[in-house]
Parts: C-alpha cells; sequence; structure tokens
C-alpha cells in the first residue's frame, strides 16, 4: 500500500530489480505464515497463490536470489524465509523512532508487527510536553527536543512520521540530519529529502479512492445496458492482472 519515492535507480546494486525487492515482503508474509503452521516445502503454485504473485513471476523473483527449488519437492520454506529475510536487512535489529504519538502514533507503537520483523521501536516523541514521559506501549514518551540525541544514540536509521503535515517536512530534515536516511511518512503532504535518503509514503485514503474507483467501475458495468441509439462505451472495467493485482489507474 506504500507509495514510494526514492533516489535508487531502477535495480539495487545486488542486480535485484525493485519490482521484485517490493514483492519479497508479500513472499516473507506468506512464507511466514506456513512456516508457522510447520509446512516444509512449498511448489512455487502454492507460494504465488498464497503472495497473490503470479508464479511465472515468483519463479524469476526467486531466481535473483539463487534459489530454484528442487523438481517435484518445491522450496524449503524456512530456507527462502532466512533467505528473503537476509536479503531485505530484517536479519538485523533495526532501531525505529516514531515522531508524533496521537492516535496514529500510538496505535503504531502498539502494532506487534514490527517487533516481530526485527523493527524495534527505540523511541517515542512528540513535541506536546503534556506527553512527554507518559507510558505508550510499555515506553516513555520524549520530547522532540531531544529527537538528534534519542537518534544518535541508538544508532536509528528510519523514522516513522505521524504528525500533521504541517510540521512534517521540518521534523523530515531533523531526522535526517541527524543520520536518518529512512523515512516512513503518514502525514499528508510529499517531502523532500537529499539523494541517498528512502522516503516511503502511506496514505490509506488514497487507497480507498483507488478501491472507490474500482467500486464505481463495477457499479457502472452492472448499470442498464446503454440504449441502442447511443454508441457502446468500450470495455474500460479494470482487469486483474497476471499478477492478481488491479492496475491502480486514479480517475484524472
Ligand atoms: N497515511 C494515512 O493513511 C493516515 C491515516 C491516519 C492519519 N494520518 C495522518 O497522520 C498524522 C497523525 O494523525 P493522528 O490522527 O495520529 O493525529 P493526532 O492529532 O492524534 O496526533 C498528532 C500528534 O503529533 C504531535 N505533533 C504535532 N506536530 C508535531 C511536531 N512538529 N513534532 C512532533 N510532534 C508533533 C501532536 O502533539 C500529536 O500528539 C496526520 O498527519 C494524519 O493526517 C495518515
Amino acid at each position: 500500500m506504500a507509495t514510494g519515492r526514492t533516489h535508487r535507480p531502477a535495480t539495487r546494486s545486488r542486480g535485484i530489480p525493485e519490482a521484485t525487492v517490493a514483492r519479497l515482503p508479500l513472499y516473507l508474509r506468506a512464507l511466514t505464515a506456513l512456516s508457522e503452521r510447520s509446512v516444509p516445502t512449498v511448489s512455487s503454485e502454492e507460494l504465488a497463490t498464497a503472495a497473490g504473485v503470479n508464479s511465472a513471476k515468483l519463479r524469476k523473483d526467486f531466481s535473483y536470489l539463487g534459489s530454484y527449488g528442487t523438481r517435484g519437492v518445491g522450496y524449503d520454506v524456512e530456507y527462502l524465509v532466512y533467505q528473503i529475510s537476509r536479503e531485505l536487512g530484517l536479519t538485523q535489529d533495526w532501531p525505529v523512532v516514531i515522531v508524533g504519538v496521537g492516535n496514529l502514533g500510538a496505535a503504531l507503537a502498539n502494532y506487534g508487527g514490527f517487533a516481530s520483523r526485527g523493527f524495534r521501536v527505540a523511541a517515542l516523541l512528540d513535541q506536546d510536553p503534556a506527553l512527554t514521559g507518559r507510558t505508550v506501549a510499555g515506553m516513555a514518551v520524549s520530547h522532540t527536543d531531544d529527537l538528534e540525541r534519542i537518534v544518535t544514540e541508538n544508532g536509528v536509521s528510519i523514522g516513522v512520521i505521524t504528525i500533521p503535515a504541517g510540521g512534517a517536512q521540518q521534523v523530515c530534515d531533523r531526522l535526517v540530519a541527524a543520520g536518518v536516511t529512512s523515512i516512513l511518512n503518514f502525514a499528508p503532504t510529499v517531502l523532500s529529502v537529499p539523494e541517498g535518503v528512502d522516503v516511503r509514503k502511506v496514505d490509506l485514503s488514497i487507497e480507498l479512492q483507488i478501491l472507490a474507483f474500482h467500486e464505481q467501475r463495477k457499479a457502472g458495468e452492472d448499470a442498464v445496458t446503454p440504449a441502442a441509439d447511443l454508441p457502446v462505451p468500450p470495455h474500460t472495467t479494470p482487469r486483474k492482472g497476471p499478477d492478481g493485482d488491479v492496475p491502480a489507474v486514479m480517475p484524472a
């Protein structure tokens, strides 16, 4: 769901295309579910279905990892979990700071899925003095005056911004100046960052607008057949792509 802006080329230094990198978390999620059920091996077709990806594309993606599976047996689930985790840099701990401990920031801080994937929330920061010292998700909220010190002391490279749009650029600049090189931005604004800093923007309202667009098209298809004297509009219903994904077309 994230829409990202990155200064990196479309292919990473190790030759893995960005599109493949973007699918690795989908495979990992499906593989983790299999691992939790103690499933030892999985075929490319089964895994592709579980991940919502076309199986030929999955095999191509895995070939970049040097993983080809065994004919008649499939892929070793545990080994693939390890390989993909390593490729995504998840075998190491990533300290994260969340700036803005309101509704969204507190919800994210309470989300157990970060820690289980190697993202440790090192600090929660907010500019509101009334929140300083208050415990959220088992952690005392720090004041943003301490942002630079906290980032440096904890070796934080990922910052999550969950504040209103107005202050987001300034917070982003401070995070970057303190050494943060990846930003997950929930604020409804476009952030500008220097070369070498990655920004991923999450906007659930955009996702909903895309769904609304598809809903509208579906409703249009169910509507009354056009009158005989009117030209029949071309068939414009969005089709599922080969990966089962719907092209994210926005109305003009
Ligand atoms: N991307 C999404 O899908 C999505 C979904 C929900 C909310 N949001 C956005 O997330 C942001 C937070 O939403 P919310 O509902 O949690 O708001 P909120 O008002 O509950 O919380 C915002 C918090 O940010 C703090 N804050 C404000 N300016 C700050 C600054 N400059 N430095 C540090 N802290 C600061 C406030 O003190 C407050 O605690 C908003 O921008 C909202 O639009 C995005």
